[in-house]
């Protein structure tokens, strides 16, 4: 079957994008085309597969795959993308337009030179921060900040975001020396979250920047992730080591994610989509 994909990044994080305005494919081809698209070896090679579809809840709506062929219900890198794709591609006529997402509708609004777009802020709404809203299993039903998380002999503290997908937000002393590795698969699988977890190793430089690394649900290490770095700067100011209504540099693998989470309680992230090229993906379906 000749998929038409679009390849592009935010930040390194990158997805396989199909244009479902322009082209359709059946609903149970997603999870495994997700998979083979996204091998590096035998398939394009990418963090997972998104879906840019027509929806009469907003202008364009969005749907994300994991590279293990589970679907998220959020993807901020993604966002960005799905937005400069929607503007250079005259899916939307305005600057500022709502998408859909499987966690809810948010707003996104692109700067652009010429007509090519550089930069995107998304609204990405109030992240959810009670344990079973994230979830995540527990004694009582308050917020989880700074909770005793121990896994494999190692006491850590955990702080609980959900940005409509769940994150587990760990803070270090160094960056270089956060066990992303040896616990990150064990974390994002660990029982106390009950649908998974993506898991975020978090530096605080000062009260306006941070560095970060994650382990995502269904996709392993990233360079990046949108939804990551919105929960470890909310993790950062219920912890105490930011401000709110300030705009946050997030230092992640593939680049600077700038975060800010409005006194209205919204959260705001700006950064960079870029496009890395376009094709067919000969793509030989599971019997
Ligand atoms: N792995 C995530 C989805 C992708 C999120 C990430 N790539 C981002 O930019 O927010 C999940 O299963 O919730």
């Amino acid at each position: 079957m000749e998929i038409p994909y679009t390849k592009m990044h935010g930040l390194g994080n990158s997805y396989i994008f199909l244009d479902l305005f322009h082209f359709s494919i059946e609903e149970e081809m997603l999870a495994d085309l997700a998979v083979q698209a996204a091998n590096v070896h035998t398939g394009i090679g990418s963090d997972g597969l998104i879906l840019i579809h027509p929806t009469d809840n907003a202008d364009v709506g969005m749907r994300i795959f994991n590279k293990d062929g589970s679907e998220g219900k959020n993807c901020g890198n993604g966002l960005r993308c799905v937005a400069k794709f929607a503007y250079e591609n005259n899916l939307v006529n305005k600057p500022q337009f709502i998408i859909e997402t499987k966690a809810g509708n948010v707003t996104a609004e692109v700067f652009h030179e010429g007509d090519k777009v550089e930069e995107v802020t998304i609204d990405m709404g109030v992240p959810d921060l009670l344990r079973q809203e994230i979830p995540m299993r527990g004694k009582d039903n308050g917020r989880v900040v700074g909770e005793s998380f121990e896994i494999s002999h190692h006491p850590l503290e955990v702080t609980a975001v959900s940005m409509g997908n769940p994150h587990a937000v760990f803070f270090v002393d160094k960056i270089e020396e956060a066990p992303l590795y040896e616990l990150g698969p064990m974390i994002t699988n660990d029982s106390r979250f009950p649908e998974g977890v993506n898991v975020e190793f978090v530096e605080i430089v000062s009260e306006k920047e941070m560095h970060f690394r994650v382990w995502e649900r269904g996709s392993g290490v990233t360079q990046a992730c949108g939804t990551g770095a919105c929960a470890a700067v909310v993790a950062s100011i219920l912890n105490g080591y930011s401000q709110k209504n300030t705009e946050t540099c997030v230092h992640l693998s593939g680049g600077d994610l700038f975060i800010k989470w409005a006194a209205d309680d919204h959260v705001w992230m700006r950064g960079k989509a870029e496009l890395t090229t376009q094709g067919t993906f000969y793509w030989k379906r599971k019997s």
